[in-house]
Order: structure tokens, then sequence, then C-alpha cells
């Protein structure tokens, strides 16, 4: 199967175009408003240049990173999508299946198309996190916590910048309705719960087993509530800006939340990144690690878990060849200096 899928990171976008519904292709490609932050999230990784060094010895290069204190063989994490039926068939359980073929980490969300249960026993062998709302009956989320850990979920990621439902246009005209979540539906319809607060999150970090990230910061000084309200880690998100245009892209958020954590906890980073290029520069900016959204619903809805594993290859592919031409040996090594803003973003 491998030889029929696209060889580039782009063509995957190109293929998947083809083969969805259009109304599902508006919902997953979709962002809130006139997509400006949803262009600059991509574009803000490109306003960055990288500065290469030459006549280094590259001939080991690790890609490994640490996250939550396990070393990874790098630094790929799936980001929480809902509805991956919508994408193929094999829904969450192949993705998950795909992304763990290739050593990267799940992370399902909680608005899954298949149940958590079907998931971890069909992707046992995938590390797997578990994403949550504070729902509106608290005990929802629990009983989400209660399931993660009964399916070997290693983390929870709470998304934090969601208290209502952002307005996509692109998908509102295309009247694409969400369909119901058959992990949900044994709790209860979710909704959102716009009067959640940090003592939520506080009191989620205290009863859960499980380490918690929350998803969805851009600011530093959510970043330090974060970390006083016991989160392992954090990810600078705008949701892939599907929340609230024309907030901050995730590249130019990044610098000032790494320097308030100031490695207290992990610092991941999602939105626009679409080359192993962009990796690089986000670790360089000190993320620990990165999640993907888009790019690996594409490689599932190309080629179901065989899709998502190569779409994963390739990003890892890419990022192995920036390190060995910019003079260095392990993701570990790169730091800020080198990027620069770019002199074609002037
Ligand atoms: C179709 C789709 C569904 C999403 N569902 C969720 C979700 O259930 N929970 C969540 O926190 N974020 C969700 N996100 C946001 C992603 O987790 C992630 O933050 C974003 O897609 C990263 O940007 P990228 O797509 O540019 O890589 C979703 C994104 C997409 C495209
Ligand atoms: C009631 C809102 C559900 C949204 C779930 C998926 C999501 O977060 C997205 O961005 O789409």
């Amino acid at each position: 199967m491998t030889s029929t899928l696209p060889l580039t990171l782009p063509e995957f976008a190109e293929r998947a175009a083809e083969v969805l519904p259009d109304g599902v292709l508006r919902y997953f490609a979709g962002a809130a408003g006139d997509e400006i932050t949803l262009a600059d999230n991509v574009v803000a990784w490109q306003r960055l240049a990288l500065r290469q060094r030459v006549l280094v010895d590259v001939s080991k290069r690790d890609l490994s990173v640490e996250i939550l204190g396990v070393r990874r063989p790098h630094p790929v994490i799936m980001a929480p999508m809902a509805w991956q039926t919508l994408a193929n068939p094999g829904g969450e359980i192949a993705a998950a299946q795909g992304i763990g073929a290739a050593g990267g980490i799940y992370t399902m969300s909680c608005w899954a198309s298949q149940h958590a249960d079907d998931v971890a026993a069909q992707a046992a062998d995938t590390t797997r996190w578990m994403h949550i709302h504070i729902f509106p009956d608290r005990d929802i989320t629990q009983r989400l916590v209660d399931r993660a850990v009964r399916g070997g979920f290693e983390a929870l990621v709470l998304t934090a910048d969601q208290p209502v439902a952002g307005r996509r246009d692109r998908s509102m005209r295309a009247q694409f309705a969400r369909p119901g979540s058959p992990n949900l539906a044994d709790l209860a319809p979710g909704s959102l719960e716009p009067a959640q607060t940090w003592e939520d999150v506080a009191e989620l970090v205290t009863s859960s087993p499980l380490p918690v990230i929350v998803k969805g910061l851009l600011e530093p000084g959510d970043a330090e509530l974060a970390i006083q309200a016991g989160a392992a880690g954090i990810v600078v998100s705008n949701h892939g800006a599907r929340q609230l245009d024309t907030v901050l892209s995730t590249a130019s958020a990044l610098p000032a939340v790494v320097e308030q954590v100031a490695g207290r906890v992990d610092v991941l980073v999602d939105g626009g990144i679409r080359r192993g290029s962009d990796i690089v520069k986000a670790l360089a900016l000190g993320a620990d690690a990165v999640l993907i959204g888009r790019p690996l619903l594409w490689g599932l809805a190309v080629g179901g878990a065989d899709g998502v594993r190569h779409s994963v290859e390739l990003y890892l592919k890419e990022l192995d060849i920036a390190l060995a031409v910019l003079g260095v040996t392990s993701a570990a090594e790169l730091e800020p200096s080198i990027v620069l803003p770019a002199p074609w973003s002037a």
C-alpha cells in the first residue's frame, strides 16, 4: 500500500481534498471567521529562517526527546481531533495504530466516533493520551478520567480554550452538522462549560491519577496559572485557529510562554506545523514536542492507518535531514540561536 501513498506532505493534503466529501473537508480544514490566524499559523513558522553550520560530523543523528519524563523516539504527537470515522472508516483505531507504528503518541478526542475502550483494545501497543473537557456535569469528566485509566491511557489532555464553540464560517456555509459521539453517548450529550476556571483544573489534577496537560494556551500568564494548578505540561495552541480568528499564531506565542515556564513543566505546541523544518523551529524555540493536527487527518483520509504512519514518517525524514544539514546531531541540541526572523518576511 505504501507505494501508492503520496511522496510529500502537501500531496497528502491534495489527495485528501479529492477523497473527502465537501462538508467534511470544510469541517476539517476550516477555522474561525476569515481564517486569518489559520493562514498565519502556517506562515509564522515560514517567517523563521534557519542558520546552518557545516562540516560537522552528523553521521549519527538522534531524534529522541523526553516527554513527561519518558524518552520517546521522536517529538511527534497526534493532536486530538473529533470524529475520525469521517476521514476513514477505520477512524480513531486506525489513526492510533498508524501513529503508534511510527513511534508517536496518539491523543484521542473525547468527541471520538469510536469508543475509548475499543481504541484501547485495538491500539494497545500505541502510547495513548485521552483528551477531555471540564463538562458542565463534572461527573462526565470524572467518568472519562476513569475510562482513560482503565484503558491504559497515559495522560489527560484538557482543552482550555473552548468555553463555547467557535464560529467557523467555512463549515457553517456547508451546513455541516456535527455527528454524535459514540464515546460520549453512554455518558450524556456532552456540552461545553463556559463557567470552567483554573479551580476546576486544580481539582482535576488533585483527583486524577494521570498527569494533566492543559491545551490551548497562548499567554505566559496562563502558563503560570497552569503550573500553579499542578499541570504536568501545557500545549501552546489556538485550537488550529478554530476558536477565534486573529488570535496570535502559535509560533509567535511560543517564545514568551517558554520563557515564563522556564523548564518547570513540558511545553508542547501545535498549529500550522507542516514540515519537518517547522518541528526543528518549534524545538529550537523551546518546545519539548509538537502536536500535529490536520496533516495527519489527511493521512488517515488517504490511506487509513498506513497513511497516518507514512505521513509521520515523512515529517521524521524531513526532520532528520534538516538536523543533518543544519550541522546538528540531536533534537536536544536545538537552541533558539538557530532561528532568526527571515529576511523574506520583512
Ligand atoms: C477536525 C478537527 C477536530 C478537532 N477536534 C479537537 C478536539 O476535539 N479537541 C481539541 O482540543 N482540539 C481539537 N482540534 C484542534 C487540534 O487538536 C489542534 O489543536 C489543531 O488542529 C492543530 O493545528 P493544525 O491542524 O494546524 O496542525 C481539532 C482540529 C481539527 C482540524
Ligand atoms: C460542542 C463542540 C464540539 C467540538 C468538538 C471538536 C472540536 O474541538 C473542533 O475543533 O472541531
